[in-house]
């Protein structure tokens, strides 16, 4: 027997298994690196969050994937480097963090890397183009990763969930209803990322309704494109810029009467929807120039949008919202002024930290994508509706063999 799949066996075997889960997502940040000790599959699953960081990018790797991130040109041959270069750097970063808890690479069973998505292209929104099918890209590719630590690598999750009609996204439903379903208090897990998305899992005494999950629409990432642009920083620490400033009302209409908003449920999107650009077009087409509005207010008004389209979808398709908890994770956890606005448009339902569950909110999406590489190790797959509704077992990611 080929003795790599020797290996993968006796992995799969085990009774429970130390997987790394790592992620970078759309805001270019960073890397996170959550080392998980897991057991079980499926409805038993059950996770352990050992240690857990975010390896921060230089601003020169940002910008670099910035550029090749989300925009209809890219340089081809930045893109091919990042594509193997990445995935050296973040094997790298992977091998510092174990030196930092003290862990050796040996003592890991598996490493689940989502990859950067460098554009995310459902086919939803092709339509004044070529129809085309469900399209998402991943780069960092799992053999470097898997070569330069030795360690059994799982990547590139989202193209079987394209492969059967899905869009790519989002995925963390399908351990979100394994991981944080109660019998007693139904769930909205909310996600701000760049994208802010949610899951909707019932308290199983409403069995009649199925788990449900969709993006919202912009998370951070207009709130990051003009903390940027204008004032030079990442990010708008705690939203205290955007508190400065006031909502203009013109303004907020012309963005929120974007048709992506009224789109049925679920939906995914991307950065390449959502940035400047998009806004500056449609504040034209309703007469405004966005030159004319002071940035602390355009910096009040997409948080305001934020705050919005995420409360809006959570009370169109949520059955019976009033009745959830909802559990906040993300970047956009830390954004007190975001949260807050949130707040006022869900009115009734009750807003907890996601920590409040035992976990790091910010390890959340890393976290999902070991348990996924788990499932394809040891499990027999979660229930996935395909594009034509029926419900087919599946299991997500491609494997890399360190030799
Ligand atoms: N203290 C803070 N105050 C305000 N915003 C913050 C703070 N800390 C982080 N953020 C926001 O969170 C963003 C990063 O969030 P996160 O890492 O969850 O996103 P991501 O994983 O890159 O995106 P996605 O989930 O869409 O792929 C930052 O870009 C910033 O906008
Ligand atoms: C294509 C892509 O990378 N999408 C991400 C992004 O970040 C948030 C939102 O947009 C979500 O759709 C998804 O990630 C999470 C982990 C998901 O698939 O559930």
């Amino acid at each position: 027997m080929n003795p790599s799949f020797k290996n993968l066996t006796a992995i799969a075997g085990k009774r429970s298994r130390t997987i790394i889960g790592l992620m970078s997502g759309t805001s270019l940040d960073g890397l996170d690196i959550a080392l998980c000790r897991i057991s079980g599959s499926g409805a038993d699953t059950a996770v352990h969050l050992i240690k857990f960081c975010t390896k921060k990018y230089a601003a020169e790797l940002r910008e670099r994937l910035r550029s090749i991130s989300s925009v209809k040109l890219a340089d081809m041959q930045e893109l091919c480097k990042q594509h193997t270069g990445l995935a050296a750097y973040h094997a790298e970063l992977i091998l510092e963090a174990l030196s930092e808890w003290e862990t050796e690479p040996e003592d890991v069973d598996c490493i689940a890397s989502h990859g950067q998505t460098v554009y995310h292209l459902p086919a939803r929104v092709q339509r004044h183009g070529i129809k085309s099918l469900n399209s998402t890209l991943q780069i960092g590719d799992g053999d470097q990763i898997a070569a330069r630590t030795g360690i059994l690598t799982i990547s590139d999750f989202r193209q079987k969930h394209t492969a059967h009609g899905g869009e790519g996204a989002p995925m963390a439903a399908l351990v979100d209803r394994i991981l944080f379903g109660d019998e007693k208090e139904s769930r909205i897990l909310l996600n701000i990322g760049g994208i802010a998305n949610y899951t909707w899992i019932p308290a199983e005494r409403q069995g009649e309704y199925d788990s449900f999950t969709t993006d919202t629409g912009p998370g951070n990432t207009l709130i990051d494109t003009l903390s940027n642009r204008y004032f030079q920083k990442m990010f708008d620490k705690e939203g205290l810029l955007a508190a400065s400033g006031k909502i203009n009302r013109d303004l907020l209409d012309a963005l929120f009467s974007d048709p992506w908003f009224n789109e049925s449920a679920p939906k995914s999107t991307g950065p390449e929807y959502f940035h400047y650009a998009w806004m500056a077009v449609r504040a034209e087409q309703a007469g405004l120039s966005l030159n004319k509005i002071p940035p602390v207010d355009q910096l009040a008004t997409v948080t305001e949008l934020t705050a919005r389209t995420i409360a809006q979808n959570i009370r169109e398709n949520v059955p019976e919202y009033e009745e959830c908890a909802i559990y906040v994770s993300g970047g956009g956890a830390h954004n007190g002024y975001l949260v807050s606005r949130m707040k006022e448009h869900v009115v009734n339902t009750t807003v907890h930290d996601f920590s409040e569950l035992g976990f790091d909110p910010d390890a959340k999406e890393a976290m999902i994508f070991a348990v996924l590489a788990n499932e394809m190790l040891a499990g027999e797959g979660f229930d996935f509706e395909r594009g034509d509704g029926s419900i087919q077992k599946l299991n997500f990611g491609k494997i890399s063999f360190p030799l």
